[in-house]
């Protein structure tokens, strides 16, 4: 019988999954090259690995999703001025400490979908920035996704949609998918299907996959080798990266399979959460739910609180999901639920106040 993981009852974020007693084994075994020479095998075959699953042609194993993010955009990126184009929630723009602006030098034109969940063509379109000639302006050269967004699965007609738009306007497209192994998952879709859509895709291993550190950017070899000198630049280099990509290709090979346990912990919580008479702020695709912020007069004080005192470790709107949750802890978040429910009930919290992380 495995041991119960550490985070069984953690709920603030699934970048708090652990790696397993099986994986951290799997170290002793690990090849100990130097990595900046890409001399370490196991970190050139986790690359091979996740470029075989995306159809791109090379990878590059980042300490990161943010570093694999930024230097992805920083490679595509040629000379100021320039935009990028994301969604106004990506993780490229909110959580990356303003990459964009240092690293890239950019201006990032941030959109909120139309329907409220993913961009459409019409979304960028309508706010992309045309390299016109116009002396004001500082033109699109890159669209960001992100799939999945708050746990939402981007519709794959859509990603074809624009990904066609952008190649027929010289624009590049990038994938955000620290949780694409969910999205592939939730949708069906395969990694492939997803990698011929995009130029460049950064996935983690340390998210939902459960690995302890990393992300693997793929791309052209070309855009690779660029790169590679950002991930450098940015101390980014790995020397023996042999044990931390031995996980990471653990997880990838023993945990895709576990995701789908988050997904269906988190619908029958959001089921719970709306049966109670909640409201959530988007729907529950995959391991996240999100409960609208001000709809249910919620204080985001009792979160904490109320977790505690039903040992479920929650901190915001926000409840992510992992496969190394238990029933237990499930069990636990839908007590803090219906407290928080009753809480509202009987004295209505109405500020419009910062929630902080989600
Ligand atoms: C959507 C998304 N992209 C990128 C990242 C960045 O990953 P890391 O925390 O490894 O920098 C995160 C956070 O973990 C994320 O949620
Ligand atoms: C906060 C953010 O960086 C992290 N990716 C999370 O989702 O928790």
């Amino acid at each position: 019988m495995p041991a119960t993981p550490s985070n069984w009852n953690e709920f603030r974020s699934d970048t708090f999954t652990t790696p397993s007693p099986e994986m951290l084994a799997t170290v002793v075994h690990a090849s100990t090259g130097d990595s900046v020479y890409d001399e370490d095998e196991d970190t050139l075959a986790l690359q091979k690995q996740v470029c075989e699953l995306t159809g791109h042609e090379a990878g590059l194993y980042c300490v990161s999703g943010t570093l694999s993010n930024q230097i992805a955009i920083r490679s595509h990126l040629n000379r100021p001025p320039h935009s990028v184009l994301c969604d106004y929630r990506s993780h490229i723009f909110v959580h990356e400490a303003a990459g964009l602006a240092t690293l890239s030098q950019a201006m990032v034109t941030t959109v909120i979908p139309a329907n409220g969940l993913h961009l459409t063509l019409e979304d960028i379109q309508r706010h992309y920035i045309p390299d016109n000639g116009d002396i004001h302006s500082a033109p699109t050269r890159i669209v960001s996704l992100e799939n999945t967004l708050h746990g939402l699965v981007f519709p794959i007609d859509e990603i074809r949609r624009i990904s066609k738009w952008c190649r027929d306007n010289n624009i590049a497209i990038h994938c955000d998918g620290a949780r694409i192994w969910d999205a592939a998952v939730a949708s069906g879709v395969s990694l492939a299907e997803y990698g011929e859509l995009f130029d460049s895709i950064s996935l983690c291993l340390s998210k939902t996959l459960g690995a302890p550190i990393g992300s693997v950017l793929v791309g052209s070899k070309s855009l690779i080798r660029v790169a590679n000198h950002f991930k450098k630049q940015n101390g980014g280099g790995i020397r023996q990266a042999g044990p931390l990509a031995r996980m990471g290709s653990y997880a990838l090979t023993h945990n895709f399979s576990k995701l789908r346990t988050a997904h269906e912990y988190a619908a029958e919580v959001g089921r719970y959460a709306e049966e109670l008479g909640l409201v959530l702020q988007i729907p529950v695709h995959t391991n996240f739910v999100f409960l609208d912020p001000e709809k249910n007069k919620i204080d985001p004080q009792w979160i904490r609180e109320v977790g505690q005192k039903h040992n479920v470790k929650v901190a915001s709107f926000r409840i992510a999901f992992s496969f190394q949750n238990t029933r237990e802890a499930v069990d636990g978040v839908k007590a803090v639920l219906k407290d928080l429910h009753t809480l509202a009930q009987q004295k209505p919290y109405t500020n419009r106040t910062g929630h902080g992380i989600y």
